[in-house]
């Protein structure tokens, strides 16, 4: 089960994530409490070993603004909410990026479609805590999906058998306070999500 560990703002939490066995973390690059400039996301990517995919996460700007910010952080992966042309995928793609494709269930959920690597099924607000109905999306993605939305170490094991996605996506439920993690709930989450 592939774990990403999203909106991470310190490095205590990023290495929380790390040395619990998370294979991504997600680094808020728009609109958010969550959000962190590029020099600190460069500083919180650096400390993640190269095994560990880093993840600029992005909601509606300019290809070009995602361009600069995602190499000025030095990130591996960029991570696209909102409606994007084909063309800003292969531009991003052409750059070396990895590129995940982030949308809600009703939403083309074909894997690739867009030339992405990673598929997000969210919910219809990201970012935002929401649980919703997971079972609709069972069968639906194939290949290398993420689950996300509302997910919590108490429910994650309940959410991966209603939809059966290749990995899962936090935010929210490994947070005390809006956009403030804490590393206790970041290892609870990531042994639920593999138990
Ligand atoms: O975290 C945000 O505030 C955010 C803002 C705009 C676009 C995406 C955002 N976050 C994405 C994620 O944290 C995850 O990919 C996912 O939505 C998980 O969210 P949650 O329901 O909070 O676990």
């Amino acid at each position: 089960m592939f774990v990403k560990i999203c909106g991470l703002s310190e490095p205590e939490h990023v290495e929380a994530a790390v040395e619990a066995g998370a294979d991504a973390i997600g680094l808020v690059m728009t609109a958010s409490p969550r959000r962190v400039t590029p020099s600190r996301a460069a500083e919180l990517a650096a400390l993640a070993p190269s095994h560990v995919l880093t993840v600029g996460v992005f909601m509606g700007e300019p290809v070009e603004e995602v361009r600069q910010a995602a190499q000025a952080a030095g990130v591996g992966a960029v991570q696209l909410h909102g409606r994007h042309p084909h063309a800003d995928f292969t531009a991003l793609k052409d750059l070396g990026l990895t590129l995940v494709r982030a949308v809600a269930a009703d939403a083309d959920l074909r894997t690739g479609a867009f030339d992405e690597d990673l598929l997000i099924v969210d919910a219809p607000r990201a970012g935002a805590g929401e649980p919703w109905d997971w079972t609709a999306v069972r069968g639906r993605p194939s290949g290398n999906w993420l689950l996300a939305g509302g997910l919590d170490p108490g429910n994650v094991r309940q959410a991966i058998e209603a939809a059966r996605p290749w990995g899962v996506d936090v935010s929210s439920g490994v947070e005390v306070a809006r956009g403030v993690k804490d590393s206790a709930l970041i290892r609870s989450f990531l042994r639920a999500a593999r138990s």
